[in-house]
């Protein structure tokens, strides 16, 4: 059955809040951050580009230090205040202050930051992803799509909790809706 976005958002958005009350979202954090660094995807990439997470998306935090720590430089999704729904990765250090945007996420508010939107990897955020077609339902912004279209160049990956697994997409895929290379789940590895 094929759903609108806005109705498969709903139930994602009340699914993934459930979830996150429950000690298995935080073992799947773990799970997810441990299969990305076993992985190959970030021996090639020196800027990575990284949302800082809401409590019922996939904890990013560790993955940051992580990322820190190897030596890669570390750029946070900021969105654009204004009408074309743009959004820019600016340079995130230790020592960057971020503050809590309109939307509830943490970003770079420091004016005169370095922006980077030519990165080499971009762990794309998300509430839905279908294994088969690698289709992904974000919130409903459009940020990422716009983005991703403009910068095709960028390795994409998606850290997908059991949550938000769907076989197939149960939700309409419009055209310009753009489909995310690698999905990690908690089990497994899949490239396109
Ligand atoms: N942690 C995290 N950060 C992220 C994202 C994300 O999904 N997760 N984004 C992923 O894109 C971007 C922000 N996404 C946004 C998505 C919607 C709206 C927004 O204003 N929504 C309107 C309704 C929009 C509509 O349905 O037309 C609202 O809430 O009033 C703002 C930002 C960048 N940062
Ligand atoms: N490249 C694009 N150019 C113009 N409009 C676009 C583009 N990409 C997406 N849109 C439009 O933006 C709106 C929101 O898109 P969609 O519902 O796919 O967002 P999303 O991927 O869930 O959100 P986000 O990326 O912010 O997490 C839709 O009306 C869609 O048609």
């Amino acid at each position: 059955m094929t759903k609108s976005k806005k109705e498969i958002r709903k139930q994602q958005v009340e699914k993934l809040s459930n979830f996150a009350e429950t000690p298995l979202k935080s073992t799947e954090d773990q799970t997810l951050l441990k299969n990305i660094m076993n992985s190959d995807l970030l021996s090639n990439c020196q800027s990575v580009g990284i949302t800082s997470s809401l409590t019922y998306e996939v904890d990013t935090s560790g993955l940051i230090a992580q990322l820190w720590d190897l030596g890669k430089d570390v750029y946070l999704a900021r969105a654009n205040d204004n009408s074309e729904r743009s959004q820019d990765f600016i340079y995130y250090s230790y020592m960057t202050k971020l503050t809590k945007s309109k939307f509830g996420v943490e970003e770079v508010s420091e004016p005169d930051a370095q922006i980077n939107n030519d990165l080499d990897l971009i762990i794309v955020p998300g509430l839905a992803f279908a294994l088969d077609s690698h289709q992904r339902l974000g919130f409903g912004g459009g940020y990422y799509d716009r983005f991703l279209a403009k910068h095709p160049g960028s390795k994409t990956v998606a850290l997908v909790n059991s949550k938000m697994i769907f076989k197939t997409a149960a939700w309409k895929i419009e055209a310009t809706d753009v489909p995310i290379q690698t999905i990690i789940t908690p089990e497994s590895i899949l490239s396109k």
